[in-house]
C-alpha cells in the first residue's frame, strides 16, 4: 500500500519562502537596487527620443539633438553594464539559495522515518528528489530573478510613462482589467493543476522503478502485459493532467498578450487625438507610446515566468512537505543502564486499524541466542524490526537497559542493536568508505582487522587497490558473498551488543552460505542474537526458540523443552527432521 508523502499548504510555502528571503535580505536588496538602476538607465531612451522629436518639431538646434543623442548613447552603455552586474548578482543569489534548499531537503529526506518511506513507495520520493528539485532549480535560479527584474522594470516604465505624459499615459489603463481578470482566473486554478501533474509524474516514476526492480518476477510470472497496462494508465493520467495545465495556459497566455498589446494601440490613438487637440506635444506622445512598446517585453517575461513560478511553487510545496512528516522517534538523551532487551505488550500496524503484532512480550538476556520460527506472514520480520528499533511500536515498548529504543538517537541505537538482512548494499566509493560508514574514525588496521574477523582477508588482498579499490555500481564488481562480508565487517566495526538476523544468508548458494555462516559466527560471538530462522538447525542450536503465529508468541522455550511439549514447534521439528539429513541438525 502506498501513502503519498505530505504536500505543504500555501501558507507553509509562503512562510518557508519568507524565511529564505529574510535570510538573504541584504544580497537580494543589493541585486534589486542594481536592477532598478539598470532599468532606470534604460528608461531614459524614450524620454530622450521624445525630447528630440520636440526639438525637431519645434525650433531647437541641431547641436541640442547631438547632445541628446550622446546622452542616449551613454545611457545605453550604462544600462548594459549595470544589467550585467545585476544579472550576475541575481544568478549568484539564485545558486546560493538553491544549494541551501537542496541541502536542507537532502537532510530532511535522510531523516525520514523508514516506515514512512516504505509506506509512500519509492516513486514519490524519487520524483521529489529529481523532477521537483529540477523544477525548483529553474524557478530559484531563473524565474525568481527574472520576475523581480521584470516587475521592477514594469513599475518603473509605467512611472516613466506617467511622468513623460500623464494624460497620454491614461490610455495604458485599458489593458489592466483584462490582465488582472485573466491572471486571477489562472492563478486560482494553476496550483491544483500543477499538483495533479507532479503527482502523476511521481506515479509513473513509481511504476517504472517497481517494474525494473521486479523485472525477474514479472518475467517469471508473465506479468509483462499487466505492467504495460498499468504504465498506460499512469501515462493517461499524466496526459489528462498535462492537458488541464495546457488548457489553463492556452486561455491565460493569449488574454495576457492581448492585455499588453492593447495599451500600445490605445495610447497611440488617444495620444494622437490629444496632440491634435493641443493637450499634449508630439514628443510626449512619442515617449509614452515608446514606453508602452518597451513595457511589452517585461510584462511578457512576467507572464511567462509567472507560469514557471506556479510549477516551481508546486514543486516547492512538495519539497517543503517532506518537513511535515512527523518524526517516529524523539531522542531523550537517556542512557541505557544495561544490555538486556525487553519487549512489553508490543503492538504494531503497517496499515491503521490492522495490527500484525497483537501484544508481544519478550525478554532477552545479554548473550542469549533466540531463534524465531513460524509460518510465513506470522510477524517474525516485523517483530525483528521492532526489536532492532527500526519501527517504533504502535503500543507497548521495546527497551534496552530500561530505555525505549525509540528514545535513543540513531547513532546510539546502532551501537546497541543492528538488524542484519539479506539486502547488502555496496555503496559507490572505495572499500574503505564502505566500511567507514560504520566507524568513521577507524584506522586502516582496524578496518583490515574487521575484514579478517569475517574471513574476508584473502578477498581484500585480491583486490587491485586493497582498501582503495572503488567498489559498487560502475566500480570493481563485488560478488554477493563478499558484499555480505563487507556488511558483516561493518557490524564488527559498529560493535553493537545485540543483532537481529533476518534471512541473513538465505539468498546465497549453499556453499557460499556455509562459508558465510563461519564469518557470521565470528561476528555473533559474545553478542545477543535474535535469528529469524528458516532452517531449523538454527533453532536447534539456539538457547531458546520463539514460535510466532498470527502476530503472537505461541510457544517460547528451549528446543528440547518445546519438542518435549509436543506443540507446534515439535510438529515443525518432526516434519523438518524427518525430511532432512539429521547431520544437518548439528
Ligand atoms: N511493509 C508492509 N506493509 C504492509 N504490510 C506488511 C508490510 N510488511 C509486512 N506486512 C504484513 O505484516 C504481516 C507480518 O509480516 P512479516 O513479514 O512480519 O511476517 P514473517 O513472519 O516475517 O513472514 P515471512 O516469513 O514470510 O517473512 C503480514 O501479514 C504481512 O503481509
Amino acid at each position: 500500500m502506498s501513502t503519498a508523502l505530505p504536500v505543504a499548504t500555501p501558507a507553509e510555502v509562503r512562510r518557508e519562502a519568507g524565511r529564505l528571503f529574510r535570510r538573504h535580505r541584504t544580497t537580494l536588496t543589493v541585486a534589486l537596487v542594481v536592477h532598478v538602476l539598470a532599468a532606470g538607465a534604460g528608461l531614459a531612451g524614450p524620454f530622450l527620443l521624445g525630447q528630440m522629436v520636440d526639438v525637431v518639431t519645434g525650433s531647437g538646434s541641431a547641436a541640442r539633438v547631438d547632445v541628446l543623442a550622446a546622452v542616449l548613447a551613454g545611457c545605453i552603455v550604462v544600462q548594459a553594464l549595470l544589467t550585467r552586474v545585476a544579472i550576475r548578482r541575481s544568478l549568484v543569489l539564485g545558486e546560493r539559495v538553491f544549494a541551501e534548499l537542496r541541502e536542507t531537503f537532502i537532510t530532511r529526506v535522510l531523516g525520514l522515518p523508514l516506515s514512512t518511506v516504505e509506506r509512500a513507495g519509492t516513486g514519490d520520493l524519487v520524483a521529489r528528489t529529481t523532477g521537483d528539485i529540477d523544477a525548483l532549480s529553474r524557478t530559484v535560479r531563473f524565474a525568481v530573478p527574472e520576475i523581480l527584474v521584470a516587475l521592477v522594470t514594469t513599475v518603473l516604465t509605467l512611472t516613466a510613462a506617467v511622468l513623460a505624459g500623464p494624460l497620454v499615459a491614461l490610455g495604458a489603463i485599458v489593458g489592466a482589467p483584462l490582465l488582472i481578470a485573466g491572471t486571477r482566473w489562472y492563478l486560482k486554478r494553476a496550483r491544483a493543476g500543477y499538483l495533479w501533474e507532479r503527482a502523476s509524474y511521481a506515479t509513473i516514476n513509481g511504476t517504472i522503478t517497481e517494474t525494473v526492480d521486479g523485472a525477474r518476477t514479472i518475467e517469471a510470472l508473465g506479468l509483462g502485459d499487466m505492467r504495460v497496462t498499468r504504465s498506460d494508465d499512469d501515462l493517461r493520467e499524466a496526459f489528462a493532467a498535462e492537458k488541464r495545465t495546457l488548457f489553463l495556459r492556452s486561455v491565460w497566455f493569449p488574454t495576457a498578450e492581448l492585455a499588453y498589446v492593447l495599451p500600445v494601440v490605445a495610447t497611440l490613438a488617444w495620444g494622437a487625438w490629444l496632440a491634435s487637440a493641443g493637450h499634449a506635444t508630439a514628443g510626449q506622445v512619442t515617449a509614452v507610446v515608446l514606453y508602452m512598446v518597451q513595457i511589452v517585453d517585461p510584462v511578457d517575461r512576467l507572464v511567462s515566468w509567472l507560469d514557471e513560478l506556479q510549477v516551481g511553487l508546486t514543486s516547492f510545496a512538495r519539497v517543503v512537505g517532506i518537513a511535515n512528516v512527523p518524526p517516529d522517534r524523539t531522542p531523550s538523551g537517556a542512557v541505557p543502564s544495561g544490555e538486556d532487551i525487553a519487549a512489553e505488550d508490543v503492538r504494531y500496524a503497517y496499515v491503521e486499524g490492522q495490527d500484525v503484532l497483537h501484544g508481544v512480550s519478550l525478554d532477552l538476556a545479554h548473550g542469549e541466542r533466540l531463534a524465531m520460527v513460524g509460518p510465513s506472514g506470522a510477524g517474525k520480520s516485523t517483530l525483528g524490526r521492532l526489536l532492532a528499533g527500526i519501527h517504533p511500536p504502535r503500543m507497548g515498548r521495546v527497551d534496552v537497559g530500561g530505555v525505549p529504543l525509540v528514545d535513543l538517537d540513531v547513532d546510539r541505537l546502532r551501537r546497541e542493536v543492528v538488524l542484519v538482512t539479506q539486502e547488502h548494499h555496496v555503496f559507490v566509493g572505495t572499500l574503505r568508505d564502505n566500511l567507514a560508514l560504520a566507524a568513521p574514525s577507524a584506522t586502516d588496521e582496524e578496518l583490515l582487522r574487521a575484514l579478517a574477523a569475517v574471513d574476508a582477508s584473502e578477498l581484500v588482498e585480491a583486490l587491485p587497490d586493497g582498501l582503495d579499490t572503488v567498489v559498487g555500481s560502475g566500480g570493481h564488481q563485488v560478488g554477493p558473498a563478499f558484499a555480505q562480508q563487507i556488511a558483516l565487517a561493518r557490524i564488527v566495526l559498529a560493535d553493537p551488543h545485540t543483532l537481529v538476523l533476518d534471512e541473513a544468508t538465505s539468498l546465497l548458494d549453499p556453499r557460499a552460505a556455509r562459508h558465510l555462516e563461519r564469518s557470521l559466527s565470528a561476528v555473533l560471538s559474545g553478542r545477543t542474537v535474535v535469528a529469524i530462522a528458516h532452517r531449523l538447525h538454527t533453532a536447534h542450536d539456539a538457547d531458546r526458540v520463539a514460535v510466532v503465529e498470527g502476530g503472537r508468541i505461541a510457544e517460547l522455550g528451549s528446543h528440547d523443552d518445546l519438542v518435549a511439549e509436543g506443540g507446534a514447534y515439535a510438529a515443525l521439528w518432526e516434519s523438518w527432521h524427518g525430511s532432512s539429513a539429521p547431520a544437518d541438525a548439528r
